[in-house]
């Protein structure tokens, strides 16, 4: 039988059917127009996906009456590690490839990319096609487009040089795991819970013609501004919100952000790297303020019910250079402005030691192995004495995390002072 995808003049593929794939990225580009087809290593998804006419995205709304259900169709699915992903990259009716796998899974998929542009090059030479990698992480797509650049024979790369659109974005939806048996109103298995709010910016300029016309997507000429408003301030909040949370034995976000201290290590942390924001992209004080404002209040929405875990999962990606707590710290020293709320955060981020995260149980090895500032140097690229202040933190924190389920004040965070 001919599924939509087969038939369907304007299609998207989409590699990952997760909450972002599913609760996001997908329901913007099926709402414009496009049959997505979703390709993953889940062969359980894939099958849902080819079964269903259609699955629900329940927005959770922290005021209840804001909550529905909105029926997303047009999509199928396909095992990416088969040969039906390349062939839909080389397909002409597919106008866009758009990723939510992880950052680290970018390398695994590249090379199913690069073969389906290859074929692309072969049968379609004039088949343009633009790529957005839609991940918690700054210039994901350069870094997915230097993996497909990799696998290609010279005479392919320069043709993708010329054909396809490689374009950063940033990506802002809280879309934690969704449970549809918990929920009357779910339709089936592939139903997400997502928050109302989203923000999707994509670089312009990176794009090739036609550019892609999707509701709900922003283009701009200045997306480090976004990516880094958003990473440095939602990431921010959000990772410095999990570790304390963790620490405290508090279980979810908005739990967590309600907790006296851990808002104010939160709120800490968001003023410098605000500050930094600020003064590096000329960001209106104000404004910046409600975006601020805006996130705590988006931590607190108690339906959602995302958990420390899921936003505090790999931590030794989380303290890479760039990313959400070393990259702020690094912004404020490079500008000559108070960081230490940032280290604070980092500090937190060593303790995480859940067991079924694998990072968290490499990094608590490595720090076991070879001590804090070792560890920390080796991972993060901070100054000596900011890492010596990291130490310092650590130390505080690790007496705190044996008082863990217990709810009284901390007794570092005094009078508004990160000591
Ligand atoms: N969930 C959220 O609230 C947000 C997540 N993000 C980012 O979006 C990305 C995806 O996150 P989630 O959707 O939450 O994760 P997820 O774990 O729900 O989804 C990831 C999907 O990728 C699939 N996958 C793994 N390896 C694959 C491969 N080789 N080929 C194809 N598919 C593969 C998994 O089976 C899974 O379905 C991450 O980079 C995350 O940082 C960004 C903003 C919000
Ligand atoms: O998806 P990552 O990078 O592990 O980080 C989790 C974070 O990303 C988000 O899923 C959205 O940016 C947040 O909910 C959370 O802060």
């Amino acid at each position: 039988m001919l599924r939509d995808r087969d038939t369907a003049t304007k299609k998207a593929l989409h590699f990952g059917a997760g909450n972002i794939g599913r609760g996001f990225i997908g329901p913007l580009l099926a709402n414009s127009g496009y049959h997505v087809i979703f390709a993953d290593v889940d062969e359980d998804t894939i099958n849902k996906l080819n079964e269903v006419d259609t699955y629900g995205v329940h927005i959770l709304d922290k005021d209840e009456h804001f909550r529905h259900v909105e029926p997303i169709g047009n999509v199928s699915g396909v095992l990416s590690h088969q040969p039906d992903a390349q062939f839909f990259t080389a397909d002409p009716t597919v106008h866009l490839i758009t990723t939510a796998v992880g950052p680290n899974v970018l390398p695994k998929i590249a090379p199913t990319i690069a073969e389906g542009l290859s074929q692309r090059r072969k049968s379609h030479p004039d088949g343009g096609i633009n790529i957005i990698a839609c991940e918690n992480k700054v210039g994901a797509t350069a870094m997915l487009r230097d993996e497909v650049l990799k696998s290609l024979s010279p005479e392919d790369a320069a043709w993708v040089k010329e054909h396809v659109g490689f374009a950063n974005c940033s990506v802002d939806r809280i879309i934690p795991p969704f449970d549809p048996s918990e929920d009357p109103e779910a339709d089936n298995d592939l139903d997400v819970g997502v928050e109302g709010f989203f923000e999707w910016v994509v670089e312009s300029p990176a794009l090739k013609e036609p550019k892609p016309h999707i509701e709900g997507m922003q283009l701009t000429a200045d997306l480090v501004a976004y990516v880094e408003r958003k990473l440095y301030t939602l990431n921010t909040g959000h990772a410095t919100c999990a570790y304390l949370g963790y620490l405290k034995g508090l279980s979810t976000i908005d739990v967590a952000i309600l907790d006296p201290d851990i808002r104010r290590a939160v709120e800490g942390a968001l003023e410098q790297s605000g500050a930094a924001l600020i003064k590096k992209h000329d960001f209106n004080v104000k404004e910046h303020q409600a975006y601020k404002q805006k996130i705590l209040e988006r931590f607190e929405n108690p339906a959602l019910k995302d958990s420390t875990d899921r936003v505090g999962r790999q931590p030794m990606r989380k303290l890479g250079k760039q990313d959400r707590l070393v990259g702020p710290a690094m912004m404020c020293r490079e500008l000559e402005l108070p960081n230490d709320w940032l280290l604070n955060a980092v500090a937190a981020c060593l303790l995480y030691d859940v067991e079924d995260d694998e990072q968290a149980k490499e990094l608590t090895g490595m720090i076991a192995e070879d001590g804090v500032i070792k560890v920390v140097r080796e991972l993060t690229g901070l100054t000596m004495d900011e890492v010596s202040t990291v130490e310092r933190k650590y130390e505080e924190l690790k007496k705190w995390k044996k008082q863990s389920g217990r709810l009284e004040t901390a007794f570092f965070f005094r009078e508004g002072a990160c000591v």
